[in-house]
């Protein structure tokens, strides 16, 4: 269980995480969003202990997590945005200097890499150097490298930017199946379809500060389950509705192109940012 208490970054007098609390369970899948800048990053970044708090703490399983306890480290991590490879090393290279950064028996390593290579589809590659992978190639071998250690907790940071659609269904399928093995997942993203299709609960973070915790389905419900968007002139108006009959009832009274559809997470952020302008 990751259980975040009060926590607070500032850099200079900027506060980019504002006294934020948070319990993730055990095996959870957990997303982070919020608009550019919300925060998202600097909260990995200090469950990874890359950066310090300013105040607060995050307890790992009970225990509070420092750069002093490497035992607790080891549960958890890290995926950044950035592709934090050597371009010159081929997969097995990686793998390997990956164990041997953790002190792994080489015998360990090689068996381990073969394994989760293999589970990311990846093994037929595993001597093509990383310039020459395609970009979701190459986040699957990051993945494959987070996940060399055994790690509780894998904290991924945009894991899907940048990637074409089919590649993305790829990732969601592995993260699925990392989450079935009991793996604590919490990701952040831009993709709030991403967020509804994998995340059983989701924060979403505005200038650091926590604005509410809930299940995708319960954000939607809030705010209508029923969409009908109407194509105006000026651009598509949406307007939400708890009940079919309503939507229907209201879309009838309309004149132009409109239509009726499902409320998803998009709509959710869309509108809250709307509200915010
Ligand atoms: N090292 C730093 N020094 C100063 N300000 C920083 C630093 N790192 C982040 N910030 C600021 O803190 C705020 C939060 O940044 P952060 O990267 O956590 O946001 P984010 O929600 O991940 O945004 P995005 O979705 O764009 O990745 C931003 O205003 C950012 O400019």
């Amino acid at each position: 269980m990751i259980e975040i208490k009060n926590l607070t970054k500032k850099f200079d007098d900027f506060t980019a995480v504002d006294d934020l609390s948070l319990t993730i369970k055990t095996g959870e899948f957990f997303g982070l969003l919020g608009p550019n800048g919300a925060g998202k990053t600097t909260t990995i970044s200090m469950l990874s202990t890359l950066l310090l708090p300013t105040q607060g703490e995050i307890l790992i399983d009970g225990e509070r997590l420092t750069r002093k306890r490497p035992a607790l480290k080891r549960k958890i991590s890290v995926i950044t945005q950035e592709y934090s490879m050597r371009q010159d090393m081929t997969m097995d290279e990686i793998m390997e200097y990956q164990g041997r950064l953790y002190f792994m028996p080489v015998k360990k390593i090689r068996e381990k890499s073969e394994e989760l290579l293999e589970f990311c589809e990846l093994l037929p590659f595993r001597n093509r150097k990383v310039r020459h992978l395609s970009g979701g190639m190459k986040r699957k071998l990051m993945v494959c490298r987070a996940l060399l250690t055994d790690p509780e907790i894998l904290l991924l940071d945009e894991p899907t930017a940048g990637m074409d659609a089919l590649s993305r269904r790829q990732m969601w399928n592995l993260l699925r199946q990392l989450n079935d093995r009991n793996l604590t997942i919490l990701l952040t993203t831009h993709y709030m379809e991403e967020a509804q299709s994998l995340c059983e609960r989701v924060a979403m973070l505005q200038h650091g500060r926590l604005e509410e915790v809930n299940t995708p389905q319960g954000m939607i419900e809030a705010l209508g389950c029923y969409t009908v968007d109407h194509m105006t002139a000026a651009g598509t108006v949406s307007r939400y509705f708890h009940e079919r009959g309503q939507a229907i009832t209201y879309l009838s009274k309309l004149e132009g192109k409109c239509t009726l559809r499902d409320t998803t997470l998009d709509d959710v952020f869309i509108e809250r940012a709307a509200q915010k302008k």
